[in-house]
């Protein structure tokens, strides 16, 4: 039986992610729009509103809505009455996900683009990326210097950069790789914070779409040698049902939805660490080698730590969902949060404990940290294998070394979206 670690080790200031999260005194106030809600609560808000329920009506972006959860909730969020387009506010889908987007799309349209990410993200590709990414984690783990302390997740965003663009046949030098790193990770943490950060991010998309388009104008036009096969040379000659070449622009978006959100790996893998140094249990095992271990260890820092809050589409046609009367264009908002911490199927589930994943894998729309349903037809994230092989090359690699964790603020605040410990998590290898 794998032993717990319930308390937090002594003398760290805050409270340790896996132990106690801060939440502030913020709550719905009776009437509140649920977007205002979801903005001031994040984390929190979903599972507050459907207290266990399948299903509750909400009011969310002025429309009468419901949010939905567990594994009824989910099935019924990827039911086809609901579309996805105009369900991802403008603001928050064009700097996150780009114009125009696949998270976007429905029916025909939608199929024919996801496919590409399929035809990308093969088991194949999952290994070339794993060695890869086993490689920039080594580089790395050299400029370690026992007793200093390095922060994890900068670390782990200039790791993954280093590790897709290359793969995705993009040509990039340090410097190249430091500068978009910095610019993906902007991206991601500042798509839902009103706010400087939102600034920050909006600036980033509009360097990256430029950047990105350039890269597909280049490979169409053979002023760069482009691997065949490789996502930049897919995307740079995908073409429409009439023939026609997307704009350089709309290619662009398509090819940075496959490195931008391996970027976002970076937020588990901070998470990972502090459970890592807390789990010695876990540590041991997983470097000795045990490769069930390492898996079931990605898996629960998945579904333990929060990413994605909640997911939203709309329904086409005025409709009943699970009891709860929606009219058309109004949000049916999945609760993916509240899913993965649902006590019902998953005992204590605010206890970091990987043995949950040793056993049989867990039922249908009970683990949705990256979506649900079906994967070709539906919004599924095409790129699971491709994050839990990211995130166990990062876990392996820290495993094998003594690490600490200096005195830091570890807090992790729910109603900030997406979140990750304040410190970004420093951690040092013992001299
Ligand atoms: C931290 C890691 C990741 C998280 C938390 C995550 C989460 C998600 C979620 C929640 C969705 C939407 C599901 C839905 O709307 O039903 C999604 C879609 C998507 N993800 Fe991921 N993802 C991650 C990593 C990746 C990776 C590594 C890739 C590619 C290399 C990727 C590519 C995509 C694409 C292209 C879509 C759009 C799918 C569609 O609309 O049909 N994701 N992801």
């Amino acid at each position: 039986m794998p032993r717990a670690y319930p308390r937090p080790p002594p003398g760290m200031r805050g409270a340790p992610a896996g132990y106690l999260v801060a939440i502030d005194g913020r709550r719905t106030t009776v009437g509140q729009d649920g977007a205002i809600g979801l903005w001031r609560q994040g984390y929190g808000w979903a599972s507050g509103v459907r207290a266990g329920r399948p299903a509750t009506p909400v009011r969310f972006l002025g429309r009468r809505s419901v949010v939905v959860g567990g594994p009824v909730g989910v099935r019924r969020f990827y039911d086809p009455r609901l579309r996805r387009a105009g369900a991802i506010p403008m603001p928050v889908g064009r700097v996150l996900f780009g114009q125009g987007s696949v998270h976007g799309l429905d029916d025909e349209q939608h199929h024919r683009h996801k496919a590409r990410y399929l035809d990308l993200l093969t088991p194949a590709a999952a290994d070339e990326l794993r060695s890869r990414t086993r490689h920039q984690w080594e580089q790395a783990a050299r400029t370690w210097e026992p007793g200093r302390p390095f922060v994890l997740f900068d670390e782990a965003v200039r790791v993954l950069t280093a590790t897709m663009l290359p793969w995705a046949g993009i040509p990039a030098g340090p410097d190249e790789v430091s500068r978009r790193a910095r610019q993906l990770a902007a991206v991601l943490d500042g798509f839902a914070r009103p706010g400087p950060s939102y600034a920050l991010a909006a600036t980033a998309r509009r360097r990256l779409d430029h950047w990105a388009a350039g890269l597909i104008r280049a490979a169409r036009e053979g002023g760069l040698r482009v691997p065949p096969g490789s996502p930049l040379d897919v995307m740079a000659q995908a073409r429409e049902p009439d023939g026609r070449l997307p704009s350089p622009r709309a290619a662009g978006v398509a090819l940075l939805n496959v490195v931008r959100p391996a970027v976002a790996v970076a937020w588990f893998v901070a998470f990972a660490g502090v459970a890592l140094v807390h789990q010695p249990y876990w540590r041991e095992r997983i470097a000795a080698g045990d490769d069930a271990a390492l898996r079931a260890f990605a898996h629960e820092v998945r579904r333990r730590y929060p990413f994605v809050p909640v997911l939203a589409a709309r329904a086409r046609t005025g409709q009943d969902v699970l009891g709860v009367d929606v009219p058309a264009g109004g949000y049916v908002v999945l609760d993916v949060h509240g899913t993965d911490h649902d006590p019902a199927h998953w005992p204590d589930p605010d206890r970091f404990d990987p043995g949950r994943f040793l056993g049989p894998p867990p039922e249908p729309g009970t683990l949705v940290p990256q979506g649900g349903g079906a994967l070709r037809t539906g919004h599924r994230c095409p790129g699971e294998d491709v994050t839990l092989v990211l995130l166990e090359e990062a876990v392996r690699r820290l495993a094998l070394l003594p690490l600490e964790l200096p005195e830091q603020d570890l807090t992790v605040d729910l109603a900030r979206v997406p979140t990750r410990p304040r410190s970004g998590v420093l951690l040092s290898v013992a001299p």
